[in-house]
């Protein structure tokens, strides 16, 4: 099995708040991983402890056999880790198709010639365009990003996760805040992800997790409380009781 990420006893402390407990799991190519459990369980601060926005109080991340513990997010993300987040982050002037070029530009460590138009460089150029295509966003490709829908947006923050050719991609929360009929185009693109990529999504619509999770880790309290597949968690009675209901 190839390991692309591995979780090994991490805690996170906020003051006197014990966030996440020991928590441990693997995450392998092809993995598509939902993380779930009630509100406050910890399931962002996990997600910010992997990707490096937070420190780890103690255990170990390890990403593709290399321990990144330590190291920044810059660091992990070079290493191969994208995430996107819970709210948009995105630059909301600019047009779509840059936002693309400069996520290119960007893992290119070309971030010195952002101020070049992207047309002294085909092969980025084209994969731009084929990115806009694979998200559906290239009749967008020159509007700006705040007036595309919610919905758009997110897909966006996914193309950019993409774009920096990841090989594990954390996704927080893609579909809140999206309407039910956005939400089928971002589910075709969760569909499209390239299938050796492994995923983690974190994600409330228990619809969604259920058609996309070939896994799912349930969170409780800070601490794993099971791990399975979506089988098994259906059937988990421990997980009927703290958070599925009946
Ligand atoms: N920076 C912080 N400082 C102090 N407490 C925090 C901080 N971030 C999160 N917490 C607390 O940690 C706990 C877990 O929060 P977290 O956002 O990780 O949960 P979650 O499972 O993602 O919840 P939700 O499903 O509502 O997004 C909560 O009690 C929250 O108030």
């Amino acid at each position: 099995m190839n390991t692309l990420l591995e979780l090994k006893s991490i805690d996170k402390r906020f003051g006197g708040l014990h966030v996440t407990r020991g928590v441990s799991f693997a995450l392998n190519a092809g993995d598509r991983l939902a993380l779930i459990g009630p509100n406050g369980a910890g399931k962002t601060t996990l997600v910010n402890q992997i990707s490096g926005v937070l420190s780890s109080d103690s255990g170990e991340i390890w990403l593709r056999g290399e321990n990144v513990t330590q190291l920044s997010q810059a660091r992990r993300v070079r290493a191969g880790l994208a995430r996107t987040f819970q709210i948009t982050t995105l630059a909301p002037h600019f047009a779509v198709q840059r936002q693309i070029e400069l996520a290119l530009f960007e893992r290119e460590g070309m971030t010195g010639r952002l101020w070049r138009s992207i047309d002294a460089y085909p092969a980025l150029q084209a994969e731009a365009q084929a990115i806009l295509t694979r998200f559906g966003l290239r009749a967008h490709a020159a509007a700006a990003t705040q007036d595309l829908a919610y919905g758009e947006q997110r897909l966006i923050e996914m193309a950019l996760a993409l774009a920096l050719r990841p090989k594990v991609v954390l996704l927080d929360e893609p579909m809140a805040g999206v309407p039910k009929g956005d939400g089928e185009r971002l589910l075709a693109a969760l569909a499209s992800l390239p299938s050796e990529l492994a995923v983690l999504i974190i994600e409330h619509d228990m619809d969604l997790v259920f058609r996309f999770a070939n896994r799912i880790v349930v969170l409780a309290d800070g601490a794993v409380l099971a791990d399975g597949s979506p089988d098994d968690i259906r059937r988990d009675p421990r997980v009927r009781a703290a958070y599925l209901g009946n």
